[in-house]
């Protein structure tokens, strides 16, 4: 078997999305993700400008050798757009080799470790009586876990919550980026009321997660870690941000509050102190931005060691074909955590048909060879690509800060 074509289609259905389409000489095609939410023109010109044209002619069955050609041949190594191209190749490429296979590709993976997914949902609100109205219904929609993320009074504009009530929330949402204010002092303060308000509530056996978004310093985050101790948060998210892994002894040391990290990593070497030293409890590179199954297989593996399980990145920003994937990865990892779950718009499920199936709270994987998703390149057509900034933060001063 040959790569005879590969190219990039980029759509915008609801949102934009690049997705990266290889084509064998024997008719079998894989699809793989390669959106990288406001960066996606980047990773088109870096798939066609130095990656499809080193494909063609090449074997699709060697992954392996592949994977190792476009990381290690090339002399810049790792970074987000070079991880996403190469996890846009490698999940078409195991789309491919499943589908060759004639069989699903958590079965080519290894099977089944368990017979579903639990998955997470965004609840947010205004404030926080707003908030726990969402965790009602999708607690009544069978949801076993939650991420909570509330406004705070005094900051116009957070993280996670929809600027309109009865609006999606969508944070890539102007051509430039859109400008908001934090205040570190005043989230601090309100937020454990959110958590103890949700315990109220809804007892003890909900999970209840919690993304901080980057914006705290080590102290402040070992602070947060042990007020809301109480509440046993099923994870704190991205608490600091982490190029610093040094920073996260000082957490670990203050509080036992789980600690999940890494949707802005795309490499194991992100990982290695964090999880050598017993520092975090989940992973959440998802499988495009990381390099596809191959990479991220890899990084699991060495989580695992450490009792560290999975928790992948799923906004809305990933595409079906990311989700349809890591549902497949979900399935067959080992030490598997939660995956988080964003609904895509329907107009965006029309142009991304899938297998997978959502219900109570989890999702369950499909039996099509290969992930099990595909693209209507038609649909796809008539949503062009237009551009969408994710914002930056600043502190009341004027301060640039983290997002
Ligand atoms: O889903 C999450 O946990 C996020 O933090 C979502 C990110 O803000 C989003 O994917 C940025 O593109
Ligand atoms: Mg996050």
């Amino acid at each position: 078997m040959k790569i005879r074509d590969a190219y990039t289609i980029v759509t915008s259905p609801g949102r934009n999305f690049v997705t990266l389409k290889i084509v064998t000489d024997e008719g079998i095609y894989g699809i793989g993700d390669a959106t990288l939410n406001g960066r996606e023109m980047a990773v088109v010109a870096y798939l066609e400008e130095h990656v499809i044209p080193a494909l063609i002619g090449r074997d699709p069955q060697r992954i392996e050798d592949i994977w190792h050609y476009l990381y290690r041949g090339a002399y810049w190594r790792r970074g987000p757009v070079t991880m996403s191209a190469i996890g846009a190749v490698d999940l078409a490429l195991w789309d491919i080799k499943a589908k060759a296979a004639g069989m699903p590709l958590y079965q080519l993976l290894g099977g089944k470790s368990r017979e579903r997914v639990m998955t997470y949902a965004h609840c947010t609100g205004k404030d926080i009586d707003a908030c726990l109205e969402e965790v009602e219904a999708h607690v009544k929609q069978g949801y076993r876990a939650v991420r909570v993320q509330a406004g705070v009074p005094g900051i116009p504009t957070i993280y996670g919550v929809a600027k309109k009530e009865g609006e999606r929330y969508e944070p890539a949402d102007s051509d430039l980026p859109a400008e908001h204010v934090w205040s570190t002092e005043k989230y601090l303060n309100h937020v454990p009321k959110l958590f103890a308000a949700v315990r109220e509530r809804f007892g003890d056996d909900l999970h209840v997660l919690h993304d901080v978004h980057h914006r705290l310093t080590p102290i402040e985050a070992a602070r947060l870690g042990k007020a809301v101790e109480p509440y046993h948060l099923f994870w704190l998210e991205d608490c600091v941000p982490a190029e610093n892994q040094e920073g996260f002894r000082l957490i670990r040391q203050h509080t036992t509050t789980p600690l999940a990290v890494g949707e802005v990593f795309n490499s194991i070497h992100d990982y290695r102190e964090l999880l050598e030293n017993q520092w975090i409890d989940y992973i959440r590179t998802p499988l495009a931005h990381g390099g596809g199954i191959t990479h991220m297989r890899r990084v699991a593996d060495l989580a695992g060691l450490y009792h560290v399980r999975t928790g992948f990145h799923g906004p809305t920003d990933l595409s079906p074909v990311c989700l349809g994937a890591a549902i497949h990865f979900d399935t067959w990892v080992p030490n598997f955590g939660i995956q988080e779950y964003m609904p895509h718009e329907t107009v965006t499920d029309e142009v991304f048909p899938h297998d997978y199936r959502f219900e109570d709270g989890h999702f369950l994987v499909g039996e099509t060879p290969g992930h099990g998703v595909d693209i209507d390149e038609a649909a796809a057509a008539k949503y062009p690509y237009r551009r969408a900034s994710l914002p930056v933060n600043r502190l009341e001063d004027g301060t640039l800060w983290h997002w």
